[in-house]
């Protein structure tokens, strides 16, 4: 990387700082003011032209982007936009004016691969309607579980998976049921579970358990208090459950680890009185791991020998839930929810999942969009978007997933740091940008996740970064967009995290991440039928501000430092569980260790890595990472993007497209 350097004087400022006795400038007021000059400058030239800091007559006159252009721009955008100052080009041991020593970093717009144009295939879409015309009442349900549909859960009509399911639950069959995320499924059996207890003689006693084994939340119904459900999950104190379990519950949610963990050592649990097993996301319990799990809990149910309803439930179910169906369903309905197909079923074990075909729906009022990044701009992108909705736009609510549970620390660190302006002391005026950043991983405890949960579920803007833990079932109202700032490990994943947002017919949006050489991804979403849409974007002179904050940050102390190199450590360690099937896209050799470095603040690949005694494994992958560094290709931004824009929804689209065919729009980030 030695011919990629950028000279920065990074003392400057402070002496700047202490002439004017005033508070140094966060990222977010440097922009302001580059935004502010550009304005000022800029509002009868070109968009091109608006978005670009103003230059010297004579940089004026030279446009083309030559590689000495491009440096002297990144040099005077990296300085305080206010004063700026360039340097000559010097050897990296050189020192600045003052004696002070230059920090050598990389530049943010060399050496970085070309951007190909990422083309949408075709791809024909899966529609799913969300709501039909019928009534609860329609049902014969108890009268005060349709009132507490209407008055607590305001539930009037049913969605489509609803109709088509409770009804074959309530007539005592088994299930498998595909509708698309956000449709329902949850009162799509939470209803006949109710319904079917509430109706139970005698009266389920405390002390004799009735089980309902689900994964997933269902409601208390308050008219029935004899239904009584009860939680268990991972990172909850074991005594507390099993004093729960003592006490009776008639519904019990749990995921499949803590029930295996209490089938073996719990003698509470009655499973001679379980009547309904319900597997939600049950796609995701034959995922490595779960499958074990399951096994345990089913032979432990099916030891009983009593008749039991089995149902399984996704947005994403395929063909390979055969082995599932065959082992824990009596010739189960297949209810699959999508226009133009046999809508219900009826089918023997091994059938039932084969009708199921690999297009996954999503809702119908998603846009979603991709955006091709080179690694080293993913962090000032990623941050430049924030900024854009959280602060240019009101009621934005944005969920950015990321690869690692560090990652995430890592990032609501640097970004809490470098993007939130903390109000001034010498000022009346509340200068702070209103960015609720929340975050989301495997590694809390289980009440700060609830805490979190329930907080970003009220909060009207703010952007939770979690990990996969979010991804699955969790409705959070009101999310506007989805942020894939790693790709998902998978199509069906993909359509998950998505479904976060455009929820039970809502609009959103979601966006996702790639780097030149992952944009092959998008041709394996299509396989599955999701449909994406490109940006192309630049953000070249105020990218190179910001990336230069994070970087002084990060380097700032060895705290810091040390906790971008861990970050940057896990995101290189979950690059490497992409299932076989997509290595071709998502190689570890593939990636580029400068410039993924670069994505987590640090100037330059980190030396030590690969000596780490906690991750010894992630050593040995270090090497080729170093040794297929790829060079010289020079890489032309745009300061503004262009969206290839498919929607979903025609007659909500904001740019008038057809939705046969992608339509250009040219936006700005404005940053
Ligand atoms: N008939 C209905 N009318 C209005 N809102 C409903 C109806 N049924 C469910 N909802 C609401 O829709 C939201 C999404 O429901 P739910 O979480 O069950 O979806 P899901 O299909 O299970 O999604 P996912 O696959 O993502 O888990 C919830 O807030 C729920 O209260």
């Amino acid at each position: 990387m030695a011919e990629d350097v950028l000279m920065l004087n990074i003392s400057a400022p402070v002496k700047f700082h202490k002439k004017t006795n005033r508070r140094p400038l966060s990222s977010a007021e440097k922009w302001a003011q580059v935004s502010q000059k550009i304005n000022q400058t800029g509002q009868q030239h070109t968009h091109k032209q608006k978005l670009q800091t103003p230059r010297s007559p004579s940089q004026r006159s030279n446009n083309r982007d030559t590689e000495e252009n491009g440096d002297r721009r990144e040099k005077s955008a990296a300085k305080s936009p206010s004063k700026v100052k360039t340097f000559p080009k010097k050897a990296p041991e050189e020192h600045g004016d003052h004696g002070r020593p230059f920090i050598k970093t990389s530049s943010l717009f060399r050496n970085n691969p070309e951007i190909p144009d990422v083309l949408s295939p075709a791809v024909n879409q899966v529609k799913e309607k969300v709501f039909t015309s019928n009534t609860f009442e329609e049902l014969n349900l108890h009268p005060h579980l349709v009132a507490t549909l209407h008055k607590v859960l305001n539930v009037i009509s049913m969605t489509s998976v609803q109709k088509k399911t409770i009804p074959v639950l309530m007539s005592g069959k088994d299930a498998v049921v595909r509708s698309q995320t956000g449709s329902g499924k949850t009162l799509a059996y939470g209803i006949p579970v109710v319904q079917f207890l509430q109706a139970m003689q005698p009266k389920v006693k405390a002390s004799q358990p009735e089980l309902v084994i689900n994964t997933h939340c269902i409601y208390s119904f308050q008219p029935f208090t004899w239904i009584v459900p009860g939680v268990l999950m991972g990172g909850e104190k074991r005594k507390a459950e099993k004093a729960r379990l003592r006490k009776g519950i008639n519904v019990l949610i749990s995921t499949p680890g803590r029930l295996v963990d209490h089938i073996k050592n719990t003698l509470s649990i009655a499973f001679s009185a379980v009547r309904w097993l319900i597997l939600d996301e049950a796609d995701r319990t034959l995922d490595l791991g779960f499958e074990k799990d399951l096994t345990v809990i089913l032979n432990a149910l099916n030891a009983t020998g009593l008749a039991r309803q089995n149902v399984l439930l996704s947005a994403t179910l395929t063909e390979g839930l055969s082995r599932l169906a065959s082992i824990s369903m009596k010739e189960p309905v297949s209810i699959h929810v999508s226009e133009g197909s046999e809508d219900t079923v009826e089918a023997c074990p091994q059938a039932a999942p084969q009708a199921l075909s690999d297009s996954y729906a999503v809702p119908e009022r998603l846009q979603q969009h991709v955006v091709v990044v080179p690694s080293k701009l993913h962090l000032v992108c990623l941050a430049a978007f924030i900024l854009t909705k959280c602060k240019f736009e009101q009621r934005q609510k944005l969920i950015v997933f990321i690869s690692s549970c560090e990652a995430v620390e890592f990032l609501l660190t640097l970004f809490t740091a470098v993007l939130c302006v903390k109000p001034s002391t010498t000022s009346t005026k509340h200068t702070s940008t209103s960015l609720n950043f929340y975050r989301l991983h495997g590694n809390m405890r289980q009440e700060e996740r609830t805490e979190v949960f329930q907080e970003f579920s009220v909060c009207k803007t703010g952007i939770l970064l979690c990990t996969d833990v979010a991804a699955r079932g969790l409705d959070l109202p009101q999310v506007t967009w989805i942020v894939q700032y790693n790709p998902s490990v998978s199509a069906a994943e993909y359509v998950h995290r998505v479904g976060r947002t455009a929820r039970i017919g809502a609009q959103g949006s979601s966006l996702l991440f790639l780097t030149p050489s992952e944009t092959a991804f998008v041709d394996v979403l299509a396989n599955h039928n999701i449909r994406s849409a490109a940006f192309e974007q630049e953000v070249r002179d105020r990218a190179t501000v910001l990336q230069t904050d994070f970087e002084n940050y990060v380097h700032a102390n060895n705290e810091s430092l040390q906790t971008a190199k861990s970050a940057l450590q896990s995101f290189l360690r979950a690059y490497t569980t992409y299932p076989s099937s997509l290595k071709h896209i998502f190689h570890i050799r593939s990636l580029h260790l400068g410039h993924a470095a670069k994505s987590f603040g640090l100037r330059d690949a980190p030396q030590g890595l690969g000596i780490s005694t906690r991750y010894r494994s992630t050593s040995a992958l270090m090497h080729p990472l170093i040794t297929s560094c790829r060079k010289g290709k020079r890489n032309d931004f745009e300061l503004s993007y262009r969206t290839l824009c498919y929607c979903n929804c025609p007659e909500n689209c904001q740019h008038g497209c057809a939705g046969e065919k992608p339509t250009a729009h040219t936006h700005s980030w404005q940053l």
